[in-house]
């Protein structure tokens, strides 16, 4: 039998001596959306970085396509694109700057490329300027176009809805929803309830897994 593409078992999480779920399993197979969901701390943002191989359970394990991740670093990074839930870009550089600086590690991109995902996420005529004068909600996009950049299976991301208008909203769902019918999977967590969703599209809801 073919293992699941990413899957956690028996997984358990503690921060600061407190337990914030355990006995939690999940699977993911290509085409698989799966949305975190519960209340603030309960550990959402941890179960992420658990699952992109950031931190370490405390007990349990991640497996990538059935071995566990020790040893699988670079693999991981391979199949991974993680966004966390601050934009992680940097103020001095430009729009452009900073893409070309985040996709470095996966492949080095043109010009041409990086302004043409700039305007998918509607930066056109944004690409040079400095992103500490950019809103909110840009600088969020200027994150996101990484979405329109690399090509991953594992999209991994904390909260990307923060900060977006509705129109950057319901474009951001179809593009996930798209990445997932094109064979790709979507781990995210958001306090918001999607409109537009994959077939595949679940919910794991970690209140049924805390202590
Ligand atoms: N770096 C850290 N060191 C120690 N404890 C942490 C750290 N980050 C988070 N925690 C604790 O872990 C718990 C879960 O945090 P986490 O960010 O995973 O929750 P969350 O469900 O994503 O919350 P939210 O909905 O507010 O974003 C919280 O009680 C928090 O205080």
């Amino acid at each position: 039998m073919t293992s699941p593409f990413l899957e956690a078992m028996a997984l358990a999480c503690e921060r600061d001596w407190r337990v914030l779920f355990e006995r939690l399993d999940l699977a993911l197979a290509p085409g698989d959306m799966l949305q975190v969901v519960g209340p603030n701390g309960s550990g959402k943002t941890s179960l992420l970085r658990l699952l992109a191989g950031l931190m370490q359970p405390t007990a349990g394990e991640v497996r990538l396509r059935g071995r566990g991740l020790r040893g699988q670093r670079a693999e991981l990074a391979r199949n991974l694109l993680w966004i966390g839930h601050a934009p992680g870009i940097k103020g001095l550089l430009s729009a452009e700057e900073n893409l070309a600086w985040l996709c470095a590690l996966h492949r080095p991109l043109g010009r041409e490329a990086i302004w043409a995902a700039l305007a998918a996420v509607g930066l056109r005529g944004f690409e040079d300027v400095p992103c500490h004068s950019l809103s909110a909600g840009q600088q969020r996009r200027v994150a996101l176009a990484r979405l329109h950049l690399e090509a991953p299976p594992l999209w991994i991301l904390d909260e990307p809805f923060t900060a977006l208008d509705r129109q950057g909203v319901a474009q951001l769902e179809r593009h996930l929803r798209a990445h997932c019918e094109r064979g790709g999977m979507v781990v995210l967590t958001t306090h918001h309830s999607l409109e537009v969703r994959p077939a595949t599209y679940r919910e794991l809801d970690l209140e049924r897994h805390a202590a």
